[in-house]
């Protein structure tokens, strides 16, 4: 495929810190990819790996079996979209202006669409990018991020300081464009409940490795609620990694991560357990609480 990119043992060191550990993925083509990771998990040091703002320490990082790393092929078919201040040059442009620089070496810039996402997002053409507000300057970005229809658009926390009413339309935009226009998205965020039904596959990091990469739907079916009788939960659930426990008088209730078979299922109904799904924001915090359990 043409716009896969593997991940292959890739480590990042700062110093001497260990930033990233190990990491190998493939990004498929024209898919919507999540990522999630607490505070300094390591998601924007994957993603700036990714974007080729950083060189991997060890591992590789490549498309169509070449380096991504100073690819002039590749630095054309990626885009980066994060919150970060501004330089002055930039600030001081007009809006029209500041898409026409930024968009310069985009083959695929529509500016008819970025007009008229403007106007979704409410932003007038004419203002200077200082005058617009925090979270109309995020708008700004996610604007380009989704205008210059790059076949990797990497959006890193991109709706920073936009309000619910502008964030639904960046998540509307991403799966209209999408459908209009396939391409990869990887869009990290820590509002899970909010986006996770964007995503088709699900990639969690904890302390910079990768604990979890599966598609949304397997994750949906791998995270259970189990609930009934306490000892016959307990004894149900004494093979599986359990996240989460429950009781409510003679009753329990135990959120598990893994696949059941039919038998289990068989036996869960035999047992009267009732089986019911849970979040992926759920999964996500007892997947990745750590000491603090
Ligand atoms: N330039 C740097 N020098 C030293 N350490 C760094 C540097 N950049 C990142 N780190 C460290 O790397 C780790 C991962 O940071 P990163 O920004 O990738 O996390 P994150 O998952 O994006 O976090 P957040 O959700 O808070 O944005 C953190 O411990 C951070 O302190």
């Amino acid at each position: 495929m043409e716009n896969e990119l593997q991940l292959d043992k890739v480590s990042l060191k700062i110093g001497n810190k260990r930033i990233l550990e190990d990491i190998s993925f493939l990004i498929e083509e024209d898919k919507i990819y999540g990522l999630l990771g607490r505070n300094g998990a390591g998601k924007t040091s994957l993603l700036s790996i990714l974007a080729t703002f950083r060189k991997a320490t060890s591992g590789s990082a490549t498309m169509n079996n070449q380096d991504i790393y100073e690819n002039a092929a590749y630095l054309e078919r990626v885009i980066f979209i994060r919150d970060v201040k501004m330089d002055e040059w930039q600030v001081g442009k007009r809006v029209k202006n500041w898409l026409k620089e930024n968009s310069r070496f985009r083959p695929q810039y529509d500016e008819e669409y970025a007009l008229e996402l403007l106007k979704k997002f409410k932003i007038d053409v004419k203002e200077k990018v200082y005058e617009l507000s925090r979270g109309k300057q995020s708008a700004l970005h996610v604007v380009l991020g989704l205008s210059v229809r790059a076949p990797i658009t990497i959006f890193d926390e991109a709706y920073l300081g936009m309000d619910a009413p502008a964030r639904e339309i960046f998540y509307e935009e991403v799966l209209k464009d999408y459908m209009e226009y396939p391409r990869t998205f990887i869009l990290s965020t820590h509002l899970i409940s909010e986006m996770e039904s964007m995503f088709e596959e699900v990639l969690i990091i904890d302390d910079g490795k990768v604990i979890i990469h599966d598609s949304a739907e397997a994750l949906r079916e791998k995270g259970l609620s189990i609930t009934g009788a306490t000892a016959k939960v307990e004894s149900f659930v004494k093979d599986k990694k359990v996240l989460k426990e429950q009781v409510l008088g003679g009753t329990k209730r135990v959120m598990i991560y893994g696949d059941l078979n039919e038998d289990e299922r068989g036996k869960a109904s035999l047992d009267e357990l009732e089986l019911g799904p849970i979040t992926l924001q759920e999964l996500f915090i007892h997947l990745t609480k750590g000491e603090e359990q």
